[in-house]
């Protein structure tokens, strides 16, 4: 018996208890064990066509859930009727595919599972297109936005879709400090490991290069990746890049590398509105427990405490899911409070903490744009200075509403027609500069979490 038999029986059963009978015994039933499993992939056999377009057109979703729900290892599902069947492949075959999911990439970060709305659109059009054509459409891909928003996902979504289109392509996966550890120790040990890094990064379909800003000050990383990237690129084999901020705003790693990633495509990912953070938690409901009853005005409370990062308020559905298990609940407001009353305690007092806290704002302002406080503060009028002098006269208006006389008095003493016409500026320039939006939201987060740890 085939080790995947035992999972699709267990399929079986809630699928006999989901759909109708007649549906069940159509579609579902006849199938009675798995054909064959590759990079996490079962294929299952049906008889024919209609039965495989029907199977995969509207219920491949739900099957795939249940086996996420069911099965140890990350796993998928795809039908094909008898008419495809191919004959095995022989030893020799078999022996040349490398198992390049297992490990590598997490077979639930699909597209299918990514939830779309204004704030993530564009980014997910254009990852459809490049994992479409690979190497043709946008090399590098190059995805950024601030943490928990999904870039990871994203980039896996890629990865997995080129994988299900063809299960022999070498999709590598890696973090940028996976990529320094493998490189130190490359030099750290003898010549023939050089052969075995080679193997791992060139002989490659398709390279996902998760948070680059890591490699920040690492320069013979860099270079090494440069190479990399270089060679893969004159190849035409796909690069996909995250980081936390657009290309041009990337400190410390050297131009070479930034302005190649700032030649393919950059797409950024924004924090989700009230209404998509609500439809991500229903579809992760589904993935944690398909049964669980939470009414829409807690997935809406939980969505407001937690909106800044999807792992986040991901992390506090499922603390609730399991509470209510544990003790089986009913998920009602008060049990939202016990279950996660610690984790919205911390955020009650960070923000009771932020009182006063202007000249936290300001170093961190100045640690984002790489200048001394004291330039910040001061009275050069370079845009170098003046435009993160700016921000931060904008952040300690916008966090406290103090007068802006006050504001001044931080800033060398200037007057308030200073303050309120950079004020007013910023807020015009973040309607037309998504570039300046990005980075106030970047520092905005930076602000929160130093607050939080004062
Ligand atoms: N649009 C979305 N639809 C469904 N799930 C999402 C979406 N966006 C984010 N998530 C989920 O939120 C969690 C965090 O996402 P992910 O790890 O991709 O974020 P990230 O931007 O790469 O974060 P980091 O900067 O920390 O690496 C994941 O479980 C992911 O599945």
């Amino acid at each position: 018996m085939n080790p995947n038999d035992n999972l699709w029986q267990t399929i079986l059963k809630d699928l006999e208890r989901l759909y109708n009978e007649e549906t069940y015994n159509e579609l579902f039933s006849p199938v009675t064990s798995t054909f064959k499993e590759q990079n996490g992939l079962i294929t299952m056999v049906v008889e024919n066509d209609f039965l495989k377009n029907r199977i995969n057109k509207l219920y491949i979703g739900k099957i795939n859930e249940l086996a996420t729900k069911y099965s140890k290892t990350p796993v998928r599902f795809k039908f094909i009727s008898q008419s495809e069947v191919e004959p095995e492949p022989t030893l020799t075959d078999r022996k040349l595919t490398i198992d390049y999911r297992q490990g590598n990439l997490n077979s639930t970060y699909t597209f299918d599972s990514f939830v779309v709305g204004k704030s993530n659109m564009f980014a997910f059009r254009m990852a459809m297109k490049v994992a479409d054509q690979p190497g043709a459409v946008a090399n590098p891909f190059y995805i950024f936005g601030d943490v928990g928003l999904g870039k990871t996902h994203l980039m896996q979504a890629i990865g997995n879709y080129i994988l299900d289109t063809n299960v022999e392509k070498r999709i590598l996966y890696v973090k940028a400090d996976n990529f320094i550890e493998d490189f130190v120790s490359l030099l750290s040990r003898n010549n023939n490991k050089t052969e075995e890094f080679n193997a791992k990064y060139k002989d490659i379909d398709v390279i996902l290069v998760d948070d680059i800003q890591i490699m920040a000050n690492a320069t013979k990383t860099q270079m090494e990746f440069f190479k990399l990237f270089d060679y893969l690129y004159l190849n035409s084999k796909q690069i996909v890049i995250t980081s936390d901020k657009p290309a041009s705003q990337l400190t410390n790693i050297m131009p070479r590398l930034t302005t190649r990633f700032e030649a393919g495509l950059s797409v950024d990912i924004q924090v989700p509105d009230l209404e998509h953070r609500v439809n991500i938690l229903k579809r992760k409901i589904a993935t944690i427990d398909a049964n669980a009853e939470v009414s829409d005005s807690i997935l809406e409370f939980i969505a407001t405490q937690f909106a800044a990062n999807i792992r986040e308020m991901e992390g506090a559905l499922i603390r609730l899911i399991s509470y209510a298990q544990t003790f089986n609940l009913d998920i009602t407001m008060e049990l939202v409070n016990d279950a996660l009353g610690a984790l919205l305690k911390t955020r009650k007092k960070s923000d009771a903490l932020s009182d006063n806290n202007y000249d936290k704002i300001q170093s961190v302002v100045s640690d984002y744009f790489q200048i001394s406080l004291q330039d910040l503060i001061g009275k050069k009028r370079h845009t170098k200075f003046t435009i993160p002098r700016h921000i931060a006269m904008y952040l300690i208006k916008l966090k406290y509403n103090i007068p802006y006389k006050t504001i001044g008095q931080l800033f060398s003493d200037r007057d308030h027609s200073t303050v309120l016409a950079a004020c007013e500026r910023i807020e015009k320039d973040i309607q037309l500069d998504s570039n300046l939006k990005f980075a106030l939201d970047s520092i905005i987060k930076k602000i929160d979490s130093t607050l939080s740890k004062s």
